[in-house]
């Protein structure tokens, strides 16, 4: 029974090593026993010696704990028989069971085909009769078959070795019945396994350790990984901290970018002026060169200037001297006028006679061909009886010039330009026309517009600003105030006035404290060039008073008195002088019967042949040296106070017509101004300060 049990001990560890580890089959290949017991019995004989055990192993040492197989012990054969049904399910459960030892099942897996192959055709009578064979009780003879078939099929059983027991026919194939042989083989088997179970659980035992060793590992692993995740988690705060940094540093980088740009510009800026700079200096050194060529020509030149200052100096002093020289020369030149002028007479006649309309001269108005101061009036006067030839009485008359009608205007004025000059030099200068109506007065003084027929007025004008200029070279500074006054039936009317007709003030004639005439509320225009003097002059052409008469359709019939005041300083010479230039075109002086005036134009004529005879009168005073002259007696006299008498010198123009019709009138007219040529005014003296 030992024995037995023995042998089912082992063979349950050879089952359960068989079919749990694939691996100790290999061993056992490797130490022979396979080829010498294991190997010589296939599943089937494997199956015999498991159910051997199981019938032997009532008193088996080994209870199902204490060996590896979970297998049931069977506590006798009937037993088994009884529980054959549950047999096959713990073989099952067997090779399930198997499977923990699966370390090695993939070597098992290896083997299993051919288990399976041994098992899987049912049909085969092998397998079948095994499992007949457990289910109902064992059959030797059905063993042996099956062992022999099985042995015959096993090509590497062909030389079984037999540790123990009989061998035969030099073959190590045990008997059939030589169990004991066999037992004693598979002891040693078992033996062989024992030590390699063994060695296995030592295998194994080191295996856990290294299991232990890798879940030490696995927890320090573990802690490693959190601690990497810790480092992790802190690498993510700095990976975003470190983004705020990239995108700071893209931004820096932008900016890097931005003034990488501006830096390019700049240094092409920078390049250009260097550029500009090289230019620069290039031409500054150019104006150095020039610098030095012009300071050693500006030191010349200051030698030369200070010679020419020198000669300056001395030229100045030569100027200076030579403008005491000019001024004692104008100063003689004034005063050698003026004695010509006094020499002329203060107050001198110009006759002027007008042309015919068909040109000519009539017979009745002879002028002297030796000189051009006298004027014949000849007159045919008829016999009263008839019986004696008519008689021709000639009317002589002497002035200081007579200009026939051939006389052109500038001839006219070249006399009396004198006269101008002197107005300058500070005397009062009166200048007037007297005739009749038609004879020539205006056109005398004002003339035509064109320049070769403009009358004294204009001419007076410009001669007047002309020669100013000149005298201001010599220090003279002259201011001029004009006035245009008009005097019609003894009434005062400003021809400069230019507003309302209806507003015309009235104006009165006045005396200043230092004997200078003046009108109240009349228009006094300073002037400084000839234009604006000939805008008033037109101003006042417009305003005069003109009526028409049966004469002439431009019959004046007032005086118009055209006065410019001159006022010379020479603030060098500290010298002032002041005068009157008075341009006078009277009324026509036609009798009134002739005229045919009436109403009206009666009064007109009344007045204006009372300013004229006063005119006479006064100017026959002057002559007279009478202790009154009725200045006050007309308006015009009044007026040209200042210009008559003896600080003046005066100028008249008699017009003559020379129509043999107005003989009467200018005959009348010669005798009027005859009469004033015969006055010696006195001598004039200049208005200086
Ligand atoms: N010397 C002259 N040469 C050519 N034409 C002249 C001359 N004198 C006068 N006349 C012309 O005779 C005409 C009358 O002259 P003006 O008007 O000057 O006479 P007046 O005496 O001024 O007349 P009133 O007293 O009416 O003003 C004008 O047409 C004028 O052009």
């Amino acid at each position: 029974m030992c024995e037995k049990a023995d042998f089912c001990h082992y063979y349950i560890q050879i089952c359960l090593a068989y079919s749990c580890s694939q691996p100790l089959k290999a061993q056992f290949k490797n130490n022979g026993l396979y080829t010498q017991s294991v190997a010589v019995h296939d599943d089937e004989t494997s199956f015999f010696f498991f159910f051997l055990c199981i019938c032997f192993n009532n008193n088996s040492p080994l209870s199902p704990q204490q060996s590896m197989s979970r297998l049931p012990v069977m506590s006798s054969k009937r037993v088994l028989a009884e529980n054959a049904q549950d047999l096959a399910p713990a073989q099952k459960r067997l090779r399930k069971d198997a499977d923990p030892v699966k370390p090695a099942a993939t070597v098992i897996g290896t083997k299993r085909p051919a288990l399976a192959a041994t098992r899987a055709p049912i049909s085969r009578p092998l397998r079948a009769v095994g499992a007949a064979t457990v289910a109902a009780a064992p059959s030797r003879g059905v063993i042996k078959q099956s062992v022999a078939s099985t042995t015959s099929k096993g090509g590497n059983m062909k030389q079984p070795v037999a540790s123990t027991g009989t061998k035969t026919g030099g073959t190590q194939k045990r008997n059939p019945w030589d169990l004991k042989g066999k037992v004693s083989d598979m002891e040693d088997k078992v033996r062989t396994y024992q030590i390699k179970v063994k060695t296995l659980n030592q295998q194994n035992e080191v295996l856990q350790d290294s299991v232990s060793q890798s879940h030490r590992k696995i927890v320090e692993v573990e802690k490693e990984l959190q601690i990497q995740r810790s480092q992790n988690g802190e690498y993510e705060m700095k990976l975003q901290v470190l983004a705020g940094v990239q995108d700071e540093l893209e931004k820096v980088l932008s900016d890097k970018n931005f003034l990488q740009k501006e830096l390019t510009n700049l240094e092409g800026k920078y390049r250009v002026m260097e550029t500009l700079r090289d230019s620069q200096e290039t031409e500054l050194q150019t104006l150095k060169m020039n610098l030095s060529v012009q300071e050693s020509t500006l030191a010349r030149v200051q030698v030369n200037l200070r010679d020419f200052e020198e000669e300056v100096r001395s030229l100045k002093e030569t100027v200076a001297q030579q403008k005491d020289e000019l001024y004692a020369g104008e100063m003689e030149r004034r005063r050698l006028h003026n004695t010509i002028q006094e020499l002329k007479g203060n107050i001198r006649v110009f006759c002027r006679v007008r042309p015919l309309v068909g040109g000519g001269l009539p017979k009745h108005v002879q002028l002297a061909t030796s000189d051009n101061k006298a004027i014949t009036l000849a007159k045919t006067e008829e016999s009263h009886t008839g019986k004696t030839a008519d008689t021709q009485k000639n009317y002589n008359f002497s002035f200081d010039r007579v200009f026939g009608p051939r006389a052109s205007q500038q001839e006219v004025f070249e006399e009396i330009s004198l006269l101008v000059q002197s107005a300058l030099d500070g005397y009062n200068v009166c200048c007037f026309a007297y005739g009749q109506t038609g004879s020539g007065k205006t056109y005398t003084m004002e003339g035509d517009e064109v320049d070769e027929t403009r009358g004294v007025i204009p001419r007076a004008v410009q001669q007047i600003f002309k020669a100013a200029g000149k005298l201001g070279e010599q220090g003279w500074e002259f201011t001029f105030t004009a006035s245009f006054v008009e005097i019609y039936n003894e009434t005062l009317r400003d021809l400069l006035y230019t507003g309302k007709s209806s507003k015309r003030p009235e104006h009165e004639i006045r005396k200043t404290t230092s004997n200078e005439v003046t009108i109240t509320n009349l228009t006094y225009e300073r002037v400084s060039n000839e234009d604006q003097v000939l805008g008033l002059i037109a101003l006042a052409n417009q305003n005069r008073s003109t009526a028409q008469t049966a004469q002439n359709d431009r019959s004046s019939r007032s005086h118009s008195v055209f006065q410019l005041d001159i006022e010379g300083v020479n603030a060098g010479r500290d010298v002032k002088c002041k005068s009157t230039l008075c341009l006078v075109d009277l009324a026509g002086s036609e009798r009134m019967v002739k005229s045919q005036s009436q109403g009206d134009r009666f009064k007109e004529m009344t007045a204006i042949n009372g300013s004229l005879s006063n005119l006479g009168i006064v100017i026959a005073a002057l002559a007279n040296k009478e202790s009154y002259v009725p200045y006050r007696n007309s308006k015009l006299t009044y007026l040209l106070q200042g210009c008559l008498g003896g600080n003046s010198k005066t100028l008249m123009f008699v017009n003559i017509a020379p129509e043999p019709d107005s003989f009467g009138e200018t005959l009348n007219s010669l005798r009027f101004a005859s009469k004033v040529n015969d006055c010696v005014i006195g001598t004039a003296t200049a208005n200086k300060k």
